[in-house]
């Protein structure tokens, strides 16, 4: 049916017993397809849980997954677990076989009935992941991002309608990064795949996802596009997650001017600038950390410390006294 969701989850459960009884409540949510959700929430708060309820990995106590209209069966029901028209990379890349070349790694994945397309289609997803010119390396001579993009080629080899990666960068070094989640945004634009995301990483999640979902203790507790989410988040936590914020009490937010009866004030360092003023300079530079394009200055009044972004290299040297502006603050 035309209007039938693509990848959804209703009312769904899975709790692990234990002591803390953790794992994912009543979470209702429909993917989109042709575009990338990131998952994001802090350490053990069921973002791999959910990822794998939505892959068939792991079987809902209450609620039901469906794949466009149908049920995605869990792995007591399905011999091999997992929704055929999915595929689930981890951050270990461990389905590799590493005494073999790179090529034969994805072209055992397509049968011999035809070989020309064997070989097309080899070239072509090792051509998408860059690594046509690392054919005929070892899986065991490759870096730990190397090994990744291979996984993630393996993974598309047979065209699935859903790619899920947990946490796929974790092992990957920053340079190698940033080229690998381009490779993957490109992806997405030419083929129309639909990618869900499991990540740590605010850079990561705001450059990559079309769609973030915010889970907190098993529960979504909001979801929208990152730029929404990022400069107004509906919860302290998401802003906590998205950024490294200064966060301020009613008492402290007084110095800069805010006056509210709400307990925090959230400032994103790139909401405060210094100003030229006549007024008494009443913030002290305490410190300043190195950030290659930037300064980041650490600015202290009383009790409250806030820091800021400063691209005018050394104009503010460690005891200088300066005022400040705020051009926009949450309030939680
Ligand atoms: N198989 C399991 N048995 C028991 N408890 C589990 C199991 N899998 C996950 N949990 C618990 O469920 C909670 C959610 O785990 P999950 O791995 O989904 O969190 P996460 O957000 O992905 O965490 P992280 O970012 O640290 O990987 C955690 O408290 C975890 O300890």
């Amino acid at each position: 049916m035309a209007d039938q969701p693509f990848l959804q989850a209703k009312a769904v459960s899975k709790i692990f017993a234990g002591k803390y009884a953790a794992g994912v409540r009543n979470v209702s949510i429909d993917i989109k397809p042709g575009i990338i959700t990131a998952i994001i929430g802090e350490s053990g708060s069921g973002k791999s849980t959910l990822l794998r309820l939505l892959y068939g990995l792991l079987s809902p106590q209450e609620g039901r997954v469906r794949f466009k209209g149908e049920i995605v069966w869990g792995p007591e029901e399905k011999l091999i677990p997992g929704h055929d028209s999915m595929k689930m990379v981890t951050q270990h890349a461990d389905d590799l076989n590493l005494f073999a070349n790179v090529w034969d790694n994805i072209a055992t994945l397509l049968p011999n009935t035809n070989i020309k397309y064997k070989k097309e289609r080899t070239e072509e997803v090792l051509t998408q992941l860059n690594m046509l010119h690392m054919a005929d390396k070892k899986i065991a001579m490759l870096s730990g991002g190397e090994k990744q993009r291979v996984a993630i080629a393996r993974a598309l080899t047979l065209k699935p309608e859903v790619l899920l990666l947990d946490e796929p960068f974790n092992q990957v070094d920053t340079s190698f990064r940033e080229g690998l989640q381009n490779d993957i945004r490109k992806i997405v634009h030419d083929t129309g795949i639909t990618v869900i995301m499991v990540s740590h990483d605010p850079a990561e999640v705001l450059s990559m996802a079309d769609e973030l979902v915010v889970i907190r203790n098993g529960e979504i507790i909001e979801h929208g596009a990152p730029l929404d989410l990022y400069n107004h988040p509906q919860n302290f936590y998401t802003a906590k997650l998205l950024t490294n914020c200064n966060v301020l009490n009613n008492q402290q937010a007084k110095l800069l001017g805010i006056e509210t009866e709400k307990e925090k004030v959230v400032i994103y360092p790139e909401w405060i600038g210094i100003v030229q003023s006549f007024m008494p300079k009443k913030w002290t530079v305490s410190s300043i950390l190195f950030k290659g394009p930037f300064e980041e200055l650490i600015l202290t009044h009383d009790d409250a410390r806030i820091k800021m972004f400063n691209l005018e290299m050394g104009k503010y040297p460690v005891g200088k006294h300066v005022n400040v502006k705020v051009s926009k603050h949450l309030e939680f």
